[in-house]
């Protein structure tokens, strides 16, 4: 395994802690359908596979009435983009850990929301500009637990999936980072059940990622199987620029 060059964070149940925002949306969505409503311990239960699987989920639980769903995820975009601040903050420690990581690794979101929810969203919890890159999932193929919203993130940033760690509470996030090559990293504060792997690292707090990622670097000190530095890709001049120019976010 290599060194870890760079880290992508999930969104939901990593870095916000969305689902009443989500919970809200979604009620909104079902309102206009004249659908029942769903409480935020039932919702938080359908979030991590994007807003279609959680709006296909909420129709299940109401019976397969007779609606359209891309009617209702239209409804779903417009509410969560109409107050992307009631979307959901960022969990304790998160801010403090992006400004530590910050200068050190270049940072990407790799999330099945929908690249503008999650730019907006994003944005309204003060969290965008740590970001070199939000990949979104735009379509369904690129959802997660795919490894194609890692692989792209990689090459953005001019390297291979190995070099990345990803960060996320779900199971598709862990799949993800095991389709793509890359290392994981779970974090149990969001909304996905531990996984199985003893191998996968766990995070209680957010700040014990340092501790992760020294841990990383120390086990891998003598490690031939990585090659040197300058056998591998650089960062791209354009993700090097992307990553220079990140505006410091008023915290
Ligand atoms: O389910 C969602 O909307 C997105 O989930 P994710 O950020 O955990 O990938």
């Amino acid at each position: 395994m290599c060194r870890i060059a760079a880290i992508t964070f999930d969104l939901d149940g990593t870095l916000l802690d969305s689902a009443h925002g989500v919970m809200v949306a979604l009620n909104i969505a079902l309102a206009d359908e004249g659908l029942p409503q769903f409480d935020g311990p039932t919702v938080r239960g359908w979030i991590g596979d994007g807003p279609d699987a959680t709006i296909r989920q909420a129709l299940k639980a109401c019976g397969n009435p007779a609606v359209d769903p891309l009617r209702m995820r239209r409804r779903f975009d417009a509410a969560t983009l109409a107050s992307p601040r009631d979307q959901g903050r960022a969990y304790e420690g998160i801010p403090e850990l992006l400004r530590k990581l910050a200068g050190r690794y270049p940072m990407a979101v790799v999330t099945n929301k929908p690249t503008p929810l999650a730019r907006a969203v994003l944005d309204a919890a003060g969290l965008l500009g740590w970001f070199a890159a939000v990949h979104g999932a735009d379509t369904p193929e690129q959802r997660k637990p795919a490894p194609w919203l890692l692989q792209h993130a990689a090459a953005r940033l001019g390297l291979t999936p190995p070099s990345l760690l990803m960060v996320g509470d779900g199971d598709a996030d862990l799949k993800a980072a095991a389709a793509a090559g890359c290392r994981a990293a779970w974090v149990s504060w969001g909304y996905g059940a531990a996984p199985a792997d003893p191998t996968v690292g766990r995070l209680d707090a957010p700040l014990q990622l340092l501790a992760h990622l020294q841990t990383i670097h120390q086990e891998l000190q003598g490690d031939s199987s990585c090659p040197p530095e300058a056998d591998r890709p650089s960062p791209s001049s354009s993700s090097r620029s992307a990553v220079a120019t990140l505006r410091q976010p008023a915290t």
